[in-house]
């Protein structure tokens, strides 16, 4: 018989079919381990899939034949990391919530130091890519990637005391969670949007540095809809913490930003002569 279930890994998922099955069995080989403080009967497992339909269904129940502690909640009609995220909390049935990557980036043999961080009064744990113990963030990152990481960083500096609030490897206890409320669920960010709107002050905050690793498998889903979708939840935090002056004065440096990068990337365009027929759909400049 199970026994009471303690802890909840969510794990937000998009046509990761081939991932699943390392990642699962990971995290529960580690718990397995003697020095595991946390056992791995007091864990389950909950897959937030987008009806990827790519056999991460038959994969997850595969495992539940195996005895693994793992089940899907296949979304339909809603799309979204943060909501997927949500989803999951939402359904978890243990007190303590831990958010991960399905793509084995956030390191499967940190999840029982990851539980074991939350306490009563530590309501929040953060794997963090900063910060001693953590291995080099943007080893093998293209250089854009890693201006974007780094800038994304910056501009949520504060908002929170946390060194990595862009971080998606973190967890929440069920209490502080229930704590949060209009949570804007459209963006990537969601530990950001948790950490500002659960009102998690700084002593309530564990870190855990980690090395977050290569995607080796599967595709990232960072696009410039996820950049844009980020900055207006910025905005929205700002606004949120600091009420109008600061959100005015936020949204005039955002301005500041696009009217620069628009400058260096129309300096960089080459000169096209463009005929555009009557009646057509062109985005004239
Ligand atoms: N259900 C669902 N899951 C999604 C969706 N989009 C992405 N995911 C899942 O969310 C996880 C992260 O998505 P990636 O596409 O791998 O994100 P990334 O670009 O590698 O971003 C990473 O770095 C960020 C910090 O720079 C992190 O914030 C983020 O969580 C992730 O770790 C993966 O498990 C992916 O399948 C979605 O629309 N729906």
């Amino acid at each position: 018989m199970l026994g009471a279930i303690d802890y909840s890994v969510i794990v937000p998922a998009y046509r990761e079919a081939s991932n699943l099955r390392p990642l699962v069995t990971r995290i529960f080989a580690a718990l397995s381990r003697i020095d595991s403080p946390v056992s791995a009967g007091q864990v389950e497992i909950i897959v937030v899939d987008d009806n990827s339909r790519d056999g991460s269904v038959e994969v997850v129940q595969a495992l539940q034949q195996e005895g693994y502690n793992v089940r899907i909640i296949v979304r339909t009609t809603e799309r979204g990391l943060s909501s997927a995220v949500v989803r999951g909390f939402q359904e978890a049935q243990g007190d303590n919530m831990l958010c991960m990557d399905a793509d084995l980036q956030h390191p499967p043999e940190y999840v029982p130091q990851m539980l074991a961080a939350m306490s009563p009064t530590k309501l929040f744990v953060l794997g963090t890519r900063y910060g001693s113990g953590a291995g080099a963030v943007d080893e093998g990152w293209p250089l854009y990637r890693r201006i974007i990481s780094n800038g994304a960083r910056m501009l949520a500096l504060a908002l929170t005391s946390a060194s990595d609030p862009m971080s998606g490897f973190f967890g929440i206890r069920k209490e502080a969670f229930l704590k949060a409320k209009n949570l804007n669920t459209s963006g990537f960010k969601i530990a950001l949007e948790l950490l500002v709107k659960a009102q998690i002050h700084s002593n309530a905050i564990a870190e855990v540095p980690f090395a977050f690793g290569l995607r080796t498998a599967g595709e990232s889903k960072l696009d410039s809809k996820v950049m844009r979708l980020y900055l207006s939840q910025l905005l929205e935090l700002y606004w949120y913490s600091y009420n109008g002056l600061i959100a005015f004065a936020f949204l005039l440096f955002l301005a500041l930003i696009f009217l620069v990068w628009r400058y260096l990337t129309a300096s960089n365009e080459p000169m096209m002569a463009t005929t555009v027929q009557g009646g057509g759909h062109g985005r004239g400049q």
